[in-house]
């Protein structure tokens, strides 16, 4: 993992579209195990490649296990019957809780002597709980660090003629399934009581489920006591289907109920065997529009386009609360999520985790041992018109678009994944993304498929080529934003003339933009609290502009203000970079000019309008030289870039390149 990367997601406006789910992490790897303890030949097919489902499959590589690609995540595993080959061996297991705990109860009944770790984190994961139940049993296992805590050492043991193991339920379920799944190996009767109140249930049903397609039924009182019989064997079943992943499918089910939907998710729906499916009725109480098949669920915006907070237990989906804690920044009121302890001992202390990145972007949160409260920012509270959906409510100054900062994700893919669903509110910087190759390695490219970013209209050219007119009269039209980059670069110049800053110190220069208080109110610009006079408009200020915006670390300086202007639902934004480095992702770019002669000319009338003195033939001077120094700086140079439109207004008027851009959007709009 690199923490030094981060992905930038664009502000969300909407989502729509629909999801091939991966393979469910949890059945995938439990069916790779089950097939490895098989007499006979499995063929997997959609198993979902991954970090843990590849911890799963190297460690049954080194026992000896023949597993063969067919392609298309198709595998072709051949059973040893419960003996694995290699009797010796170290597995490196990563942060893969659904490998390492099972491939520990089935090692420690399998008579061979075998060490298994992984990263720090899965060294402060607790498997104590487990290894004295297999102890129960007879199994001879140490601890190679601290007592609890992986590593492990195996050895081969002569296992008890005991009847029954009892285990804990309340810290990780994974332990029952652990033991379930190996408990076939003893070939003799062996009934597991589950002390405490078992957590996660919907994982064990998963568990028994695989077990019975692999031929072993698990006889159970309630979710107190589970037995193996005597003789249980497992066959292989020839051939098996993964379910896509529940867990994933969450957060395209909440994209579609913030981001109006709808957005349908493929490869689960009525017929799962997932316990997280049921996130999808839990949205649904926040006010979510949820249809279902048997194989695909659907998710839309609440009829009144705003989610409502919940109360609720999340024992039943533990992995999927995750993604509510984030929907509930969208909620109108108090959402708490109770029964979720488990989150602390998870890839990281999720709770902690949560609470600390959702107030990154301006949520209220309250942690305790095992609960989560949120209240995020609803759109009463921000005066949010009726008709738009959830999106957009997040405090506006909460952007963290900032290249210091950006929301952590712990090595964490489920933090990583909730997090993007941030961006319906504002910009966001995601770190160290990657982490989501745990469970879904494509999944920001999936993600983006079905989101739409808020739209921008980026409008670049040279000095009084109209662009700041035609700009915002495209603006009122459409009723988005709209920002004078221009303005930034001239209110820079103004205040470093004010505070005696030269127009050449440049790390002067960059600190004075960061500081600078800007406020644009209609047609008035505030400056550290003083409205500015017309004396912006004027060429001496054009001029010193022209000269700052040349430096580099300036330019830097003032990026992610000018991206803070992208809100919903939309920005027209004209400059000289807009659709070149500030806004690459425009939706539309144009590229505004006009001959340097009719420049200085509609130049002329505008400052005489204003009552300004001047003379066309200095203007045409100022502008030539600012066109030189614009186009051929180092810096964000002035130029018509191949994905932009050439608008060439010197035989238009302004109706005409309004009609243009309008036209040009029109063709683009998502
Ligand atoms: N197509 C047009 N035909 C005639 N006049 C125009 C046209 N477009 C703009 N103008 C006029 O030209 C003047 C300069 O336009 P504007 O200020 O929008 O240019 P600009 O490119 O934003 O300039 P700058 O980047 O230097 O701020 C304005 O008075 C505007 O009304
Ligand atoms: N995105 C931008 C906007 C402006 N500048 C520079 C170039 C100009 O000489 C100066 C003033 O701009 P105007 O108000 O005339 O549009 O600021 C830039 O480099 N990048």
């Amino acid at each position: 993992m690199n923490p030094s990367e981060f992905i930038n997601l664009p502000p969300l406006l909407s989502a729509r579209g629909s999801v091939r789910l991966p393979g469910s992490k949890s059945i995938s790897n439990r069916v790779l195990l089950l097939a490895a303890l098989s007499g006979g030949t499995t063929i997997v097919r959609d198993l979902l490649r991954s970090d843990d489902t590849d911890r799963m499959l190297e460690g049954l590589q080194t026992l000896g296990v023949t597993v063969e690609s067919l392609g298309n995540n198709a595998y072709k595993v051949t059973g040893c019957g419960g003996d694995f080959p290699v009797k010796n061996a170290e597995l490196f297991l990563g942060n893969a809780g659904t490998a390492f705990r099972p491939l520990t109860a089935a090692l420690a009944l399998s008579g061979g002597s075998y060490t298994l770790s992984g990263v720090a984190r899965m060294h402060e994961r607790p498997i104590g709980d487990l290894v004295d139940a297999l102890r129960g049993l007879g199994a001879d296992i140490a601890y190679l660090a601290n007592d609890g805590f992986p590593p492990l050492q195996i050895k081969p043991a002569t296992l008890s003629g005991a009847a029954s193991v009892s285990v804990r339920g309340d810290v990780s379920s994974q332990f029952l399934t652990a033991l379930l799944m190996a408990l076939p190996l003893l070939g003799r009767t062996v009934t597991v009581e589950v002390i405490g109140e078992l957590i996660s249930k919907p994982y064990i049903e998963i568990t028994l489920a695989m077990m019975a397609r692999f031929g072993i039924v698990v006889l159970r009182d309630g979710w107190k006591s589970f037995t193996v019989a005597a003789g249980s064997r497992y066959v292989a079943p020839g051939e098996i289907y993964v379910e896509g992943d529940a867990s994933s499918a969450s957060y395209f089910l909440a994209a579609g109920a913030i981001g109006g939907g709808p957005v349908r998710v493929e490869g689960v729906g009525r017929g799962s065997i997932q316990g997280d499916v049921r996130f999808a009725g839990e949205l649904a109480k926040m006010g979510a529009q949820i249809e279902m098949g048997d194989n695909w669920i659907e998710a839309r915006a609440p009829v009144n386009g705003k989610l409502q907070a919940i109360d609720l237990d999340c024992n039943h989906i533990p992995d999927a609360a995750m993604t509510l804690a984030v929907a509930a920044l969208f909620a109108n009121g108090t959402t708490t999520l109770r029964n979720i302890a488990s989150w602390r001992v998870k890839e990281t202390d999720r709770i902690h985790a949560m609470a600390t990145e959702l107030r990154k972007v301006g949520a209220l949160v309250e942690e305790g041992a095992d609960y989560i409260r949120i209240t995020g920012l609803s759109s009463e509270e921000l005066g949010v018109s009726e008709n738009r959906s959830a999106a957009s409510i997040l405090n506006p100054q909460s952007s963290i678009l900032n290249p210091a900062a950006g929301i952590d994700t712990y090595d964490d893919h489920r933090m990583a994944m909730c997090f993007s669903l941030a961006a319906f509110g504002n910009a966001i910087r995601i770190n160290d993304p990657r982490c989501v190759a745990k469970t879904f390695p494509d999944y920001f490219t999936e993600f983006a498929k079905v989101t739409q970013s808020v739209p921008v209209i980026a409008i670049d050219g040279p000095s009084a080529s109209g662009k700041g007119t035609v700009a915002q009269r495209v603006a009122n039209e459409l009723g988005f934003h709209y920002l004078d980059s221009g303005a930034l670069y001239r209110l820079l110049a103004t205040a470093a003339m004010r505070d005696g800053v030269a127009l050449d110190d440049e790390v002067a220069l960059a600190g004075l933009a960061s500081r600078m208080d800007i406020v644009f109110k209609g047609e008035q610009i505030w400056l550290d609290g003083a409205p500015v006079g017309d004396e912006l408009r004027g060429e001496a200020c054009a001029a010193g502009a022209s000269k700052v915006a040349a430096l580099h670390q300036v330019r830097a300086a003032l990026l992610a203000k000018q991206r803070d202007f992208r809100k919903a639902p939309g920005l027209v934004t004209d400059g000289r970079d807009m659709g070149s480095v500030v806004f690459p992702d425009a939706t539309l770019k144009i590229f505004l000019t006009a001959s340097a002669q009719i420049r200085a000319e509609r130049r002329y009338k505008q400052l005489k309008e204003k009552g300004m003195d001047a003379k066309i033939a200095d203007l045409l001077q100022d502008i030539r030289a600012r066109d030189e120094r614009d186009t051929q700086r180092s810096a964000a140079p002035l130029q018509q870039y191949p994905d932009a439109s050439l608008l060439d207004t010197t035989t238009l008027d302004v109706d005409q390149a309004v009609k243009f851009v309008l036209n040009g959007y029109q063709c683009k709009a998502p």
